[in-house]
């Protein structure tokens, strides 16, 4: 409700283009960014809706915990480049495209340039006024080590189908997993056993974060074996065992997810195709849109006179 396709077709209709040359630019000097992008998208969708809320720093006398300072963004990435996007787009269109919008189209193009799916994606998000602070994103986003019940639940808010569901965990075709968040699966586990990892990739796991490297945070594993491309390669990993989170490696034995996951594995159009409809669902939920909301001169800072 309220987003249209073609909303800049009149205000600034080069913007698709700027932030696809952006995006190209940016990803020429760190070809991890568009990984990046993607996540960012998720966890500002994910805390009081697509927003842009994630992109503000705090500052002056409101210097307030916000929500990047939560444990659950740990290992976000990237959301100066989307002020740089923002600073192409004001100087040819001035005032008229939110940093949520440019926001959702970097991840659009993210998904695209990294050999995935071309989603079109209806515009006319606004950016908002107030941020929430960090016990917000606590709440709201995932735990690391979230199984197949939360997982569903979370995407079923936002009208997503089962096969929705496990289409949009395919962003885990890209990028990589900090050892910081693999430290409850692969050294505290407190429901017993794993499931669904194949003891010399758990052995893989366990010789690339030692206990003792995740105190430092800085080392990673990838997300899957061809971690630049956006491709199905997930789903064939997730069902050889080589899931890295617990969510990656559950979703291959849940009867409710198994026989999704085994599809997508032989099926990359069909992974295509729903990927982009739920990618839709994503990036329009909580949208502020009309009024309501602002449209940022500065991503990061929120006026105080707005
Ligand atoms: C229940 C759902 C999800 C959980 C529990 C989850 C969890 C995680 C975790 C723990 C990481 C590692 C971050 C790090 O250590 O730096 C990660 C990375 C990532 N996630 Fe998710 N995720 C979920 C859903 C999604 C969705 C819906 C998207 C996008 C549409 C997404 C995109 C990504 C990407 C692209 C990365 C790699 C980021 C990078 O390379 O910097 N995830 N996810
Ligand atoms: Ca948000
Ligand atoms: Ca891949």
């Amino acid at each position: 409700g309220g987003l249209s396709y073609g909303f800049y077709d009149k205000s600034c209709p080069q913007v698709e283009d700027i932030v696809r040359t952006g995006l190209q630019i940016i990803s020429l000097t760190d070809p991890t960014s568009p990984a990046a992008l993607l996540r960012l998208m998720f966890h500002d969708c994910q805390v009081q809706g697509c927003d842009a809320s994630i992109l503000v720093d705090a500052a002056g006398k409101k210097n307030l915990p916000l929500e990047m300072t939560s444990t659950k963004n740990f290992g976000i990435r990237k959301r100066e480049t989307i002020s740089y996007i923002k600073s192409m787009v004001e100087a040819v269109c001035p005032e008229q495209v939110s940093c949520t919008d440019i926001l959702i189209l970097a991840a659009r193009e993210a998904v695209a340039m990294s050999g995935g799916p071309w989603i079109n994606v209806p515009l006319g998000r606004r950016d908002s006024s107030s941020t929430p602070s960090y016990k917000l994103a606590d709440a709201s986003l995932p735990s690391a080590n979230i199984g197949v019940d939360g997982m569903l639940r979370i995407f079923a808010k936002k009208g997503m189908t089962v096969k929705e569901s496990v289409a949009i965990m395919g962003a885990h075709t890209v990028g990589i997993t900090h050892c910081f968040n693999l430290l409850n699966r692969l050294y505290r586990r407190e429901g017993g056993e794993a499931r669904g990892i194949e003891p010399g990739f758990e052995l893989f796991l366990k010789l690339s974060c030692p206990q003792e490297s995740l105190t430092t945070n800085s080392s990673f594993v990838l997300n899957d074996s061809t971690t630049l491309a956006f491709d199905n390669n997930y789903y064939i990993n997730a069902m050889e065992g080589h899931g890295v989170l617990r969510i990656d490696a559950e979703m291959s034995s849940d009867p409710r997810t198994a026989q999704i996951l085994a599809h997508f594995a032989v099926d990359q159009d069909d992974f295509f195709r729903t990927f982009s409809s739920a990618f839709v669902k994503l990036s329009s939920s909580g949208v502020l849109t009309g009024n309501q909301g602002v449209i940022r001169r500065r991503c990061n800072a929120i006026d105080e006179s707005s």
